[in-house]
């Protein structure tokens, strides 16, 4: 019998789960600190989300084996620390694709259609007259352009591309070899050096992780790039979009809209622009947020620590070498 810690409380199935086999503690380190760090000394495995875990924090844990995520993106932990002490990091890859390109989708919409905007004129009993200075414009038949075209990425392009007849370009570290990875969209989706793909598209979508080379890759210069009067849509991480830049874009008029599910700082902090600017469409970070992903996830995640504290190999560890 090993010790863990949820540092975010889980499903009471996969509690069970992980009682069946250990002694379980959980505390969350923002809202119970001393109960998390009494057990941390104690602990093998810490399995949980959105909370960082650095090596200050890891040199309280020498007993540590696995930190498994209730998460895909791990840029949250000290991965060459990690990797340092010889800990295992694992993730939640894969299940949460389809609802994340679900949300990334309805941004799409949202931003273009004027959801927001128009849904508040009809609650506000301002709603008379839908003239021209009140339409949208079309999604269907546009041209998409996403910036990272990993398994989020892929999803997103399946809906533009066989559902909304898009045409769809994307920016990666390298092409897809899309008749293996993605045979459906093979001759649908086309690796476009980035200089080109910003000019034509309508709507940018970027969908990547954050690491030393995406941070900040969204800045000035990018946004310039892009043709003016199209929408960009953040689905990955907050610190890859410079969000001071992104709003000269928007005032400027080169944008039109924004959609945004993730920033700098979460909680969005209240005296941010972006929490209340007319053509910027903010969500709380919702990307995987439904029942059925986020039990899938922490599905994932237990079976990852026990198999981890179990002494085999975790289904998705995420591999720490490049750190
Ligand atoms: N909003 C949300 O709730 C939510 C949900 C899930 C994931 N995410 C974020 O989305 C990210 C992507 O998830 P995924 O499962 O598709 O990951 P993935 O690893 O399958 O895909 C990442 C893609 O980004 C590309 N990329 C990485 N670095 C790049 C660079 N420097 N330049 C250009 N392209 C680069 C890769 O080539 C790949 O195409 C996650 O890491 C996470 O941060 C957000
Ligand atoms: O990376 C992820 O899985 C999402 O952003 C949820 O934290």
């Amino acid at each position: 019998m090993k010790n863990v810690l949820a540092f975010k409380p889980l499903p009471a199935d996969q509690l069970d789960r992980i009682r069946a086999l250990h002694r379980v503690t959980v505390a969350d380190p923002k809202v119970a600190p001393d109960a998390f760090y009494a057990a941390l000394p104690e602990a093998h495995g810490l399995i949980g989300a959105s909370t960082p875990i650095d090596a200050a924090l890891l040199a309280k844990a020498p007993k540590l084996e696995v930190v498994s995520s209730v998460s895909v993106g791990v840029d949250n932990y000290d991965q060459a620390e990690l990797r340092r002490r010889g800990i295992l990091l694992c993730h939640t890859p894969g299940v949460l694709d389809e609802t994340v390109a679900d949300t990334i989708f309805g941004l799409l919409i949202a931003t273009s259609r004027r959801f927001v905007e128009l849904s508040n004129l009809v609650r506000e009993g301002k709603w008379q007259n839908i003239g021209e200075d009140l339409f949208g414009d079309d999604v269907h038949g546009k041209t998409l352009g996403l910036i990272g075209f990993g398994r989020i990425g892929q999803a997103i392009a399946r809906r533009a591309a066989l559902g909304f007849g898009m045409r769809v370009l994307y920016h990666a570290r390298r092409p897809v070899d899309l008749a293996a990875a993605a045979p459906d969209l093979q001759g649908k989706a086309t690796h476009t050096p980035l200089e080109q793909l910003l000019p034509q598209s309508d709507f940018v979508v970027a969908m990547l992780p954050l690491s030393d080379a995406t941070r900040g890759m969204v800045d000035a210069k990018f946004l310039a790039a892009m043709k003016r009067g199209a929408i960009f849509i953040n689905g990955g991480r907050g610190p890859t979009v410079s969000e001071p830049d992104l709003l000269a874009a928007l005032d400027s008029g080169h944008l039109r809209a924004a959609g945004l599910d993730v920033f700098t700082k979460e909680p969005l902090p209240f005296d941010s622009p972006l929490r209340t600017h007319p053509r910027v469409t903010p969500l709380p970070h919702i990307g995987s947020a439904t029942h059925e992903t986020r039990h899938a996830m922490a599905e994932l995640a237990t079976t990852n620590l026990l198999q981890a504290l179990a002494g085999e190999r975790p289904t998705a560890v995420f591999d720490t070498s490049a750190a």
